[in-house]
């Protein structure tokens, strides 16, 4: 994914606002990106943008060689955000299945996938079950199976964990890594947590207050394989205070 010069503003009836701003990055096949900003500084927006689901207003954004509109028409996404987004009156299984549906797979290739997918998360068994009758750490796990599922190469996550308890959200980090790991996907990731994003990235991108701009990106030294303890090293605490510091820095520009 590149994006040059991205500018976006959005024209609302109490006048324009102005979410991103001369945006420039490189997203590379395989990369576990992180993008971590005050709230309203446009991530959300960022990821839409590369979704095809926003259009700049100015800039150029691409996606595998094509432009995000086409690379969504080509499936190369799955989202996942954060409530996870079941549909209640549906199992986990049939919630799972429900993209493939609309993209017309047979049933025993909805199976097939849906048994993948499930155990890939953890979650084996479970697909018979109904939303509320799992925990919220199992949900979101459902609903990155269900992203998983449409076997996109670009997995976009808008804060997924960020409604769940410290100790459930550890666990789902070091699960999110293996199977980054496993399955050579391309995550683009929303976070407003630091630990979060230093544990889970090769690349961190700190952005602004609005306008959203990228006011660091810091390429994480830290090796694939990491254990939750690495986040007592001193190379992880040296990364989590240059985050720290680029919002710092934004917060003071604007
Ligand atoms: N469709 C829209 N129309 C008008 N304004 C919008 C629209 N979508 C987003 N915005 C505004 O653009 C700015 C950026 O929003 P965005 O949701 O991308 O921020 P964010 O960084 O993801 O925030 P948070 O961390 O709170 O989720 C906000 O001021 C928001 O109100």
């Amino acid at each position: 994914m590149e994006a040059r010069a991205l500018d976006l503003t959005f024209e609302t009836g109490d006048g324009p606002v102005h979410a991103l701003r001369d945006v420039n990055l490189t997203i590379n096949s395989g990369d576990f990106v992180s993008f971590i900003g005050p709230s309203g500084c446009g991530k959300t927006t960022f990821l839409r943008v590369m979704a095809g689901l926003e259009t700049p207003t100015a800039g150029d954004i691409t996606v595998n060689g094509m432009s995000p509109d086409e690379a969504r028409r080509a499936r190369a996404y799955g989202y996942v955000f954060q409530a996870a987004g079941l549909y209640p009156w549906r199992t986990i299984a049939r919630n799972i299945q429900l993209p493939l549906e609309i993209m017309g797979l047979s049933k025993s290739e909805r199976q097939e996938r849906t048994d993948r997918v499930l155990s890939l998360v953890d979650l084996e068994g479970f697909g018979g079950k109904y939303p509320w009758q799992l925990s919220g750490g199992m949900q979101q796990r459902a609903s990155i199976a269900r992203a998983l599922a449409f076997d996109a190469e670009i997995l976009l996550m808008d804060e997924p964990f960020g409604a769940l308890d410290e100790i459930v959200r550890d666990k789902l980090n070091e699960e999110l890594l293996d199977l980054w790991a496993r399955t050579d996907k391309t995550i683009a990731f929303v976070t407003h947590s630091i630990p979060e994003a230093v544990f889970l990235s090769t690349k961190i991108v700190v952005m602004s207050p609005r306008p959203g701009r990228i006011t660091d990106v810091i390429e994480s030294p830290l090796p694939k394989d990491r254990p939750l303890d690495i986040r007592d090293s001193r190379e992880f605490i040296e990364i989590a205070h240059r985050v720290r510091d680029g919002l710092r820095a934004g917060a003071k520009e604007s």
